[in-house]
């Protein structure tokens, strides 16, 4: 069955608001980034961005609504995010997921560059931890970093293997982030949540660098 209009107008209108309020934030350079919702499981149908356009602006012309494979559900002149296949293996790994949304940030990209030996970055005992619903005292959370490949099949493949139901995101290096959650409310929470901890990560690594050369010269 395909998804009714007021249920596509109901994701398009709460994109709209994701997206201004990330692009507010600029976290959607040069066009980079791609959001969506989930409108059915199956068979599977999400809204998700169009592939290039300016996402600091809204316009007619801004979402499509795809299915398992990627593909428009209908005709359209609009094509879906390049992205789009890392959107589907989210929601198809994870059933509860209904809201993925992708961003570029310098923090984010710094990190992920900064970790990628490691294939993931790990922080503990900081409270924006429960953020992403992670309650326990003195939680420690790991969130892991895959290699930017260019192949998004390769690239989706890659997330698919490392995602896991306990950490709502993932860091693709010197690339950005995908996150997800129940619906966009908890998406978006999960995202501010890692930008947090990862601008906070990287900034006290400096200010730390700072005190050191300070205090031994
Ligand atoms: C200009 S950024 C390169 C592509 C990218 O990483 C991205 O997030 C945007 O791609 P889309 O096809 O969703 O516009
Ligand atoms: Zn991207």
């Amino acid at each position: 069955m395909t998804a009714t209009l007021e249920q596509r107008l109901d994701a398009f209108r709460r994109l709209d608001d994701a997206k201004l309020t990330f692009a507010r934030r600029d976290w959607f350079p040069g066009t980079s980034g791609n959001l969506s919702i989930k409108i059915q499981d199956e068979p599977l149908q999400f809204a998700v961005t169009a592939s290039g356009k300016d996402k600091t602006k809204l316009s007619p012309e801004d979402y499509l609504v795809v299915d398992q494979d990627s593909r428009p559900v209908e005709a359209t002149s609009l094509k879906p995010s390049a992205e789009t296949l890392i959107h589907a293996v989210v929601y198809q790994k994870f059933a509860k997921a209904g809201a993925c949304f992708h961003v570029h940030t310098v923090w984010n990209n710094l990190i992920s560059e900064l970790y990628f030996g490691q294939r993931a970055f790990t922080i503990q005992g900081q409270e924006l931890i429960k953020g992403l619903g992670i309650w326990e005292e003195n939680a420690r959370i790991t969130v892991p970093i895959v290699e930017n490949f260019a192949d998004i099949p390769t690239l989706a493949a890659a997330i698919e293997k490392v995602i896991t139901p306990e950490i709502p995101g993932v860091l693709i290096r010197n690339h950005g982030i995908y996150a997800w959650g129940g619906n966009d409310f908890e998406a978006k929470r999960h995202l501010e949540a890692f930008e947090f901890l990862f601008e906070y990560h990287a900034r006290w690594l400096q200010l730390r660098q700072a005190v050191v050369s300070t205090t031994s010269n």
